[in-house]
């Protein structure tokens, strides 16, 4: 099952720098063992702002949602998921 997430990342403007590299080191760990795995399949910056357009092809809608709320910048992201179906005239074989 495919879904769109946009993900809009607000930190505390007071927050320790340090605490910020962490959490900002554990999401890009965590993202990109997910791509390898072929969870998170598109991942792109949304110009201009601190927010990304994702998309990611789990088995159901509560392994994306437990993946989503396992990501260490959670706490601080404003969240938008679609689910995403097949579109009659994609050329692509492997959307669904
Ligand atoms: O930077 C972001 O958009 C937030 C988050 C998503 C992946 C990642 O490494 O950080």
């Amino acid at each position: 099952m495919l879904f769109h997430v946009k993900m809009t990342v607000n930190l505390p403007v007071d927050m320790n720098p340090e605490r910020a590299a962490h959490l900002k080191a554990d999401e890009k760990a965590l993202a990109q063992r997910l791509q390898q795995e072929g969870k998170w399949r598109h991942l792109w910056r949304i110009a201009g702002l601190y927010a990304n357009y994702s998309v990611f092809d789990v088995d159901s809608v509560q392994e994306l949602h437990d993946l989503l709320m396992q990501l260490p910048l959670y706490p601080y992201m404003a969240i938008e998921v679609n689910a995403l179906c097949r579109h009659p005239s994609s050329i692509h074989e492997d959307d669904r």
